[in-house]
């Protein structure tokens, strides 16, 4: 099989497509090489004293990992001197970063969660990195938060990079989804997977079950009509998995399938889920429906939401299509 690497790879979608100008190859490119720097400090783990608590507290009020906070070093450091960006925004940091003395102004805005799956650093299991990239808006002199306020669907390229056995990308810029694996030995992403679809029926959830007296009745009544198997309504069995690092089990469900669901609770209505709308959700959505996926907040399509802050909290149901509508369903009755 012929070798494709990244840059070939969007050099050639621009030729085709005319999606990927000169400035998003290299914004993506910019990224993609950070997350090459983030793996190699996730592979040296105890080695690389990248592991354990930094001490500090994110805006979210999360105590934060040294590695969440050595990842957002590196995308910040190799974006400001790299992409063609006005701004970042980090799920690790308070509030937005204007790119200082740039003229004239890029023409991106770039939002990272950089480390997914903190839990799980020091245990050794899968983590990530995930971005989105929107437009900056016509005319803007100083960035603001407000430039920030666009609904998903405005994005122009999103992806994650899963740090497991391999370190992949997995990137869409609104014509499908390819996954890129990192050649250790080359330093190189290779195009290994073309146009990722996701199957439209499964048998596989993932919750995280130890909240589930604290659900609302839709999601109750979806999870236990799945667990009722084959005499149930479903009339089919289904397996459970929770790898409690989003980009991962996003990853599984876009090779084979499932749901994912992470829905608000009754623990405390003025929080709507856990997961992010900017960092982890709206790219996450992105991908899932360019790969023939479903992704809502139980009422509506997840791309479609107004956004109100920067760090925003939305229930996520992504995935296999007619599980999504399932649950979305039960949420309207
Ligand atoms: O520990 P819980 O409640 O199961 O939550 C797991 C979820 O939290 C997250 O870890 C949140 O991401 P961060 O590590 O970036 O905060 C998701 O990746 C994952 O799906
Ligand atoms: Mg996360
Ligand atoms: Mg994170």
């Amino acid at each position: 099989m012929k070798r494709v690497s990244l840059t070939q790879y969007l050099v050639e979608e621009q030729r085709l497509h005319n999606n990927i100008p000169a400035s998003l190859r290299l914004l993506i490119e910019v990224v993609a090489r950070a997350c090459k720097t983030i793996s190699h400090s996730v592979g040296k783990g105890a080695l690389g004293d990248i592991l354990g608590s930094a001490n500090t507290e994110n805006i979210q009020g999360e105590v934060q990992k040294k590695l969440d906070v050595i990842s957002n070093e590196i995308l910040l450091e190799a974006n400001e001197w790299g992409g063609h960006l006005a701004a970042m925004a980090s799920e690790e940091m308070e509030s937005i970063h204007p790119i200082p003395n740039r003229y004239p102004m890029g023409e991106y805005m770039l939002l990272f969660d950089p480390l997914d799956g903190s839990s799980n650093i020091d245990v050794n299991v899968s983590i990530g990195t995930i971005f989105s990239v929107l437009k900056a808006p016509e005319g803007m002199t100083a960035p603001t938060e407000a430039d920030f306020m666009q609904a998903g669907s405005k994005q122009v390229a999103a992806g994650y990079a899963v740090y497991g056995p391999q370190t992949m990308l997995v990137l869409t810029t609104g014509a499908g989804v390819n996954c890129f694996t990192l050649d250790r030995e080359m330093g190189s992403w290779v195009l290994t997977q073309k146009d990722m679809q996701i199957p439209e029926e499964t048998k596989e959830f993932a919750i995280n079950m130890s909240n589930q007296r604290h659900w609302y009745p839709p999601v109750t009544r979806y999870v236990d009509e799945m667990l009722a198997g084959k005499t149930g309504p479903r009339g089919k069995d289904f397996n459970m998995r929770w790898i409690a690092s989003m980009v991962a089990d996003v990853h599984r469900i876009l090779n084979r399938g499932g749901i994912f669901m992470y829905p608000a609770d009754q623990r405390d209505p003025s929080q709507p889920g856990k997961l992010r709308l900017m960092y982890e959700a709206n790219p996450m959505a992105f991908i899932v429906e360019q790969a023939g996926g479903a992704a809502t907040d139980g009422k509506q399509r997840i791309l479609d939401i107004a956004p109100q802050k920067l760090h925003q909290r939305v229930p996520v149901f992504l995935g296999s299509k007619s599980e999504v509508e399932c649950v979305t369903a039960y949420h309207q009755e």
